[in-house]
């Protein structure tokens, strides 16, 4: 057998490269894999191992064992590799006979209790404690060298090496000088993997949260046909895939935020968060803090360091609803973002870059506010490359209907209720008031009148619209106070029925059918259309 120089194990250069690659790995196993890979090249190398100290439910092996009885730490098998001279043998393997060692016991398991390292040279192979004489005696093993794995005065485990050669006291030091900076490697990547897997459990906790906020709060789900909220989901349809900034214009409660939503969800970045700050709800002393972050000490009260809505974003989407609240001084330092992508936190030097979307909302005039030197004119220009205009509830009368049928029912489903009928009477109400608050206020209406319906017909009790008194058109109201005719009570009914059709587009069955606008049994309605002869076919004209 020919063995190579005997004093060349543990070459101090080998090593060195070894540190340097184990350094550029992230994970436990890449780290293991690669110190053990590594020292498997040095002159010499019979086999090298790691056990690390860990509990039997941790241990991949036991666990496929179903061998998990033993909840105190013991050790395991980690990583091995070597050169061995069969070339069937497979060195790489885990699950041999050596796999676990009881803490203290045996060689490898006295070195852990007790953090002396051990270095048996000028093996002969037919030494006592030697498991397996035949195994060294074929390998022609000379040298067997053990250095725990100290991390902070913790025993993580240890590094074994089996060696041809006749490993000097030198060569033994650059094995404890590798063993300490393994330690700190393997302790890093465990914190890696915590990190990693913690992260991976909090994207899971926000997509699910997320979805839970969506459906809850029915967002998402833009309800209405008029020729205005088409152009809008238009818009959205076309410029979501962009990375364009977007300013969404629009009265309080158009449904700004829901847009902004929409956006992202059809952007490539989706699977990012979408952050909003709500502008008006931000002191102005904080704004910075807001955007940037801050570092602990930064100011009265930074206790710890923070991260800004900029690096929470990040390859994500900012909303930045109320925008035209942010102060002046503010919107330089915005403007610097939006440009450059580079941002201090609050009290720090260190430069920060971040790649985010921005979708801004108002319900300012901000072009005014340019003119009147309230808004910077540069900003304004960054941020509107793409606007998008969602019109009051008011100019979109036709939407109203399908909205209140949407929120009767989500109310109803949250509240665990029946869903209650809705008159034709009530819905022109609500056709013809103005709705200062646009759909939220609506969407208000509408929850409160289902609390009070108590599963029956729905009441709604609004301020007297003013818009009547401009003779904005409303759907016919019947009025319990007029005394009418046989013949005008049947023409009445006939319109009423038409008209409920009509909203409907021809629908009678189903919760947004014409039935349940008018209360009435969709059988029996059914029937008193074929009474009055009302054909579908004519409800256009
Ligand atoms: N077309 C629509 N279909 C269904 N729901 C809508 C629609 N438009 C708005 N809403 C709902 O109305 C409520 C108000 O909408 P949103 O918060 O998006 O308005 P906003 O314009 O951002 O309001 P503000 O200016 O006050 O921030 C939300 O619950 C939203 O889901």
């Amino acid at each position: 057998m020919k063995y190579r120089s005997l004093y060349a194990s543990m070459d101090p250069r080998k090593l060195s490269q070894v540190m340097v690659s184990t350094a550029q790995q992230r994970g436990l196993d890449a780290v293991l894999r690669t110190i053990t890979d590594g020292i498997a090249q040095c002159p010499n190398t019979v086999l090298t191992r790691i056990w690390l100290a860990e509990s039997d439910s941790l241990c991949e092996v036991c666990r496929s064992r179903n061998d998990t009885s033993d909840i105190t730490r013991s050790l395991h098998l980690v990583a091995s590799a070597g050169v061995p001279h069969d070339p069937q043998a497979d060195y790489g393997r885990l699950d041999g006979a050596f796999h676990r060692f009881p803490m203290g016991e045996r060689k490898i398991g006295r070195v852990v209790s007790t953090g002396e390292p051990l270095r048996l040279a000028g093996l002969r192979g037919d030494e006592e404690w030697i498991a397996n004489p035949a195994w060294f005696a074929h390998e022609g093993v000379r040298t067997f060298a053990a250095q725990p794995l100290i991390f902070r005065d913790d025993v993580l485990g240890v590094l074994a090496l089996f060696d041809r050669g006749l490993l000097d006291e030198e060569a033994f030091e650059w094995l404890r000088i590798f063993a300490d900076y393994a330690a700190v490697s393997i302790a890093n990547a465990r914190a890696f993997d915590e990190i990693s897997l913690l992260r991976t459990r909090l994207e899971e906790e926000n997509l699910y949260l997320r979805e839970e906020v969506t459906a809850a709060l029915g967002m998402g789900e833009f309800v209405g046909e008029s020729q205005a909220l088409q152009h809008v989901l238009r818009q959205v349809q076309l410029v979501a895939p962009t990375d364009a900034a977007v300013l969404i214009t629009g009265e309080s409660g158009t449904g700004k935020e829901l847009v902004a939503r929409a956006i992202h969800d059809r952007s490539p970045r989706k699977d990012r968060p979408l952050i909003k700050v709500n502008c008006s709800a931000v002191p102005d002393a904080l704004f910075e803090s807001e955007f940037f972050g801050h570092v602990k000490g930064a100011f009265t009260g930074a206790l710890a360091d923070r991260p800004g809505r900029f690096e929470m974003a990040d390859r994500g989407t900012l909303f930045l609803d109320e925008i035209g609240e942010v102060p002046l001084a503010m919107q330089a330092k915005l403007l610097r973002v939006l440009q450059e992508g580079e941002f201090e936190r609050v009290g720090d030097t260190r430069t920060r870059t971040v790649d985010v979307r921005i979708v801004a909302a108002t319900n300012r005039d901000l072009k005014r506010e340019v003119e009147a030197g309230r808004f910077r004119e540069d900003l304004y220009y960054r941020l509107s490359v793409f606007p998008v205009h969602i019109p009051p509830l008011r100019e979109r009368r036709e939407d109203i209907p399908k909205l209140a049928l949407h929120f009767i029912t989500q109310s109803a489903r949250r509240m665990n209720r029946r869903v209650p009928r809705i008159t034709q009477a009530v819905l022109s109400q609500l056709a013809a008031h103005d709705w200062p608050g646009n759909v939220r206020e609506l969407q208000n209406v509408v929850e409160r009148a289902v609390i009070l319906s108590q599963g029956r017909s729905l009441h709604v009790h609004l301020q007297p619209s003013p818009s009547r008194e401009r003779g904005v058109p409303s759907l016919p109201t019947p009025s319990m106070a007029q005394l009418a005719t046989r013949e005008e009570l049947k023409r009445q009914e006939r319109e009423n029925i038409v008209q409920a059709l009509r909203l409907t587009k021809g629908k009678i069955f189903g919760l947004d059918g014409a039935a349940v606008l008018l209360g009435m049994k969709p059988t029996t309605l059914a029937s008193r259309i074929k009474a009055l002869g009302i054909k579908k076919s004519k409800l256009d004209s």
